[in-house]
């Protein structure tokens, strides 16, 4: 099978292309991208005032894919993510059972091939069943294709053994993507700790809650040598620890969410439980910061934290709900709206911090770029089409979202995983 995407404007950060082009696929790969491709070809499509990007590939979803199937599974995910454009996930093992040996590495990978749209790659919690207490099987979850280790939903609370995982890590040559959350300072805190919380009556969580273990993962990335990855980074402060770890070369990346960089704890106007997420939204000035860091290149990684509950597990207060929101179906559209629109980011760099970055961190070499001989995983989004945000339109399970009834701009038009195309014009195509 041939397509040819004509007119498009591609955006290769593999290249540094930025320019009207053709791209030409064949079978499972880009063959050929330049002006004017003149072929035949089984498909083509006219991308006239689109863009061509590399796929999405987001480091951080839960597809809840074994044992919390109402939540989510691979296949009602898989639709989720290539609605949004993402060709790749990182699946976070805080699953039931949790993915701690390379067995149920292998196994979840395997039957995604087969049961998802989108590309799947499982990771491994650090600890055996996420208990803190012994390493998981960390050499045979990087053996199955696990190409990071992560106790997302908590931090390794024993520094002692967190080390010794990323020792594990390091000599596997996989990376550790840090969750960073000091549980022994959380006391309850369900929101942000500020004059909010205090006008709601709710229990608030402090930025050190999360920076305190942000300093010690990088000093532990720094003893190591492993490659650390900050996941969903909330706060001003960890911005520009990870800016500080940059500077001194260390192999430190960090990702923030598009609710971090959008909404700020101001933005909560009742104890609602669909504002209610791990780490929570912080104040406006670290918004800012994150905005800030984004723009500099502190932050690498735009990444969902892509969180599906039941309605039953959200509809309630703050106090009772759980941690997290869906972010697979909009998270282009407002990185698009609030980013690089506002000129925050150039389209590029939208790109390398949804596609192009993220391959790097999971050294996965042939995707990222939208060049002859790469995987064709593709996106074509057009930038200008406006909507309302309508969470009833979710293929994910999860409508658990913050952002219902908000107005974007930016839709995903098409998009390719390994050169078949899976969703075209509101559909999937599975
Ligand atoms: N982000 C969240 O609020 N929740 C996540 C866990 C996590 O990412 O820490 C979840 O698994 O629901
Ligand atoms: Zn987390
Ligand atoms: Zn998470």
């Amino acid at each position: 099978m041939t397509i040819l995407i004509k007119n498009g404007h591609v955006l290769d950060p593999g290249t540094g292309l930025d320019d009207i082009c053709d791209v030409l696929i064949d079978g499972d790969r880009i063959t050929e991208v330049e002006k004017n491709i003149e072929t035949e070809s089984d498909r083509v499509i006219d991308a006239d005032g689109c863009w061509v990007m590399p796929g999405f590939i987001d480091l951080h979803v839960h597809f809840r894919d074994p044992g919390l199937e109402y939540k989510e599974t691979l296949a009602t995910g898989g639709r989720a993510a290539v609605r949004g454009g993402v060709t790749t996930v990182c699946a976070m093992p805080n699953t039931k059972p949790v993915i701690d040996n390379g067995v149920k590495v292998r196994e979840v990978m395997e039957r995604a091939k087969r049961e998802s749209l989108t590309n799947v790659i499982q990771l491994g919690a650090v600890t055996r069943g996420q208990k803190g207490e012994e390493l998981a099987d960390i050499n045979g979850m990087a053996e199955n294709g696990c190409r990071a280790i992560s106790e997302d939903g908590k931090s390794v609370m024993n520094a002692s053994l967190y080390r010794k995982g990323m020792q594990a890590a390091k000599k596997e040559g996989v990376a550790v993507f840090a969750h960073c959350e000091d549980i022994t300072m959380v006391e309850g805190g369900v929101m942000n700790a500020d004059e909010k919380a205090r006008e709601l009556g709710l229990p608030g969580i402090t930025n050190a809650v999360e920076d305190v273990i942000v300093a010690r993962d990088i000093l532990l990335a720094k003893e190591t040598g492993v490659q650390l990855h900050l996941c969903h980074c909330s706060t001003a402060d960890s911005a520009k620890m990870l800016a500080l770890a940059k500077k001194e070369g260390l192999p430190v990346t960090g990702e923030v969410c598009p609710h971090h960089f959008i909404l700020s704890t101001d933005d909560i106007c009742e104890d609602d439980g669909n504002f209610k997420m791990n780490p929570p939204l912080r104040s406006r000035a670290d918004v800012e910061a994150l905005r800030e860091a984004l723009k500099n290149d502190v932050v690498d990684v735009i990444a969902t934290d892509h969180a599906p509950h039941a309605e039953a597990e959200k509809n309630r207060s703050m106090k009772l709900a759980a941690f997290g929101i869906v972010g697979l179906e909009t998270s282009a559209a407002l990185t698009y709206t609030e980013l690089v629109e506002k000129g925050v980011l150039t389209p590029m760099q939208m790109a390398e911090k949804m596609s192009y970055n993220p391959a790097r961190i999971l050294g996965l070499s042939d995707k990222g770029s939208v060049s002859a001989g790469k995987i064709a995983d593709v996106v074509i989004f057009d930038p200008r089409k406006e909507y309302v945000i309508d969470k009833n339109t979710f293929l994910s399970k999860g409508k658990n979202t913050p952002f219902h009834g908000r107005k974007v701009k930016g839709e995903v038009r098409c998009t390719i995983v390994g050169g078949r195309i899976v969703y075209e014009g509101g559909k999937t195509i599975d």
